[in-house]
């Protein structure tokens, strides 16, 4: 009889393993403690972290341009140390600064990038991204005389001239105008779909929470949570209800105690915070009691907390 097969698949190769890495500087300074990390092949991840809490260190690591203390890291299984070219060839980086060489003009720089990787050369594809990025009626102008959105524009084609298949962008919409950062999030999303891994940094916590399949928080030099943003709201998220009453209350009635409200904006409005998710919220008996109360409510709202909220409280929790 024919056995069932009961081992589940085995789990996909990550596009990026960390495993342990560690990175103390030569001041002596510790940047990194023991991170461990895996980036699934076709995600988005956001890596989310205070300033100065490792993210730059722990990119530039990945990308071997900065050695690590301690641990290893595969990029498509490639060892970034022992197979460092291979490992490098998987990777696009758009790092923070804007770094190029400024009196090349944008055709030339895009294509010696390209060569730099070892990769033929393909007129057509490096056409496709400039058109992509709107680049191509600026390929023949030298990088000095471009806008500031413009060389970022440039960046973002020399780290994507190799066909990498995992690319990194470091604070890629820092200070840039509103056009660019949705032409920016716009070929983000057309470049997962073609199966390309996207991991970013970004100090825009509502852009990670519109792009990002996983979120991970990094602090002090410590992953301290790595989630899927769907399971990260949902478990992490609270609902606040607002009421806002007829006439503001001196207090907060006494009687009212056990929801422990927040009671605000002079008195006119009494703040719930609850978990949506609980089998019994309060909120029913909340309302009945404050109509035994006899207080009056002109209108209520409820919202939800957003990334920001659970980030913020995180961090301060670590502190
Ligand atoms: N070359 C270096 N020598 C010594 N310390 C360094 C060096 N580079 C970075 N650091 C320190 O390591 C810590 C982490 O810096 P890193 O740039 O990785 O943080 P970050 O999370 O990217 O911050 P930000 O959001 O401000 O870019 C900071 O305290 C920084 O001062």
């Amino acid at each position: 009889m024919a056995q069932p097969n009961s081992a589940a698949p085995p789990a996909p190769q990550p596009a990026i393993a960390v495993r342990n890495v560690t990175k103390t500087y030569a001041s002596g300074f510790q940047a990194l403690s023991d991170v461990t990390l895996d980036i699934r092949p076709g995600e988005i991840f956001a890596l989310l972290g205070p300033n100065g809490a490792g993210k730059t260190t722990l990119i530039s690591i990945i990308c071997g341009i900065v050695t690590a203390t301690g641990g290893t890291i595969r990029a498509n299984g490639h060892d970034i140390a022992r197979d460092y070219r291979a490992a490098r060839r998987q990777i696009g980086l758009v790092p923070q600064e804007l770094s190029t060489d400024a009196f090349e003009t944008v055709l030339a720089t895009v294509r010696f990038s390209r060569g730099l990787f070892g990769r033929p050369a393909d007129p057509a594809y490096i056409e496709k991204i400039l058109r992509d990025l709107s680049l191509w009626d600026k390929r023949d102008s030298r990088i000095v005389t471009l806008s500031g959105g413009m060389k970022r524009r440039v960046m973002i084609a020399k780290a994507l001239s190799h066909e990498p298949r995992i690319l990194f962008l470091d604070e890629p919409t820092a200070g840039v105008d509103v056009e660019l950062r949705r032409d920016m999030w716009q070929m983000v999303r057309a470049l997962r779909d073609t199966g390309v891994t996207i991991i970013l940094t970004t100090h825009y916590i509502e852009e990670a929470e519109e792009m990002a399949d996983r979120i991970g928080v990094i602090n002090k030099g410590r992953i301290i949570l790595v989630e899927e943003k769907s399971r990260l709201m949902h478990k992490l998220g609270k609902t606040q209800l607002v009421l806002r009453m007829q006439a503001p209350l001196a207090e907060c009635p006494a009687a009212l105690d056990a929801w422990q409200l927040e009671c605000t904006a002079g008195g006119t409005e009494l703040v719930y915070t609850y978990d949506a998710q609980a089998a019994d919220t309060g909120v029913a008996a909340l309302m009945r009691q404050i109509d035994a109360l006899g207080l009056e409510i002109r209108n209520l709202q409820t919202r939800q907390s957003s990334l920001e909220d659970i980030f913020v409280s995180l961090v301060r929790s670590e502190s």
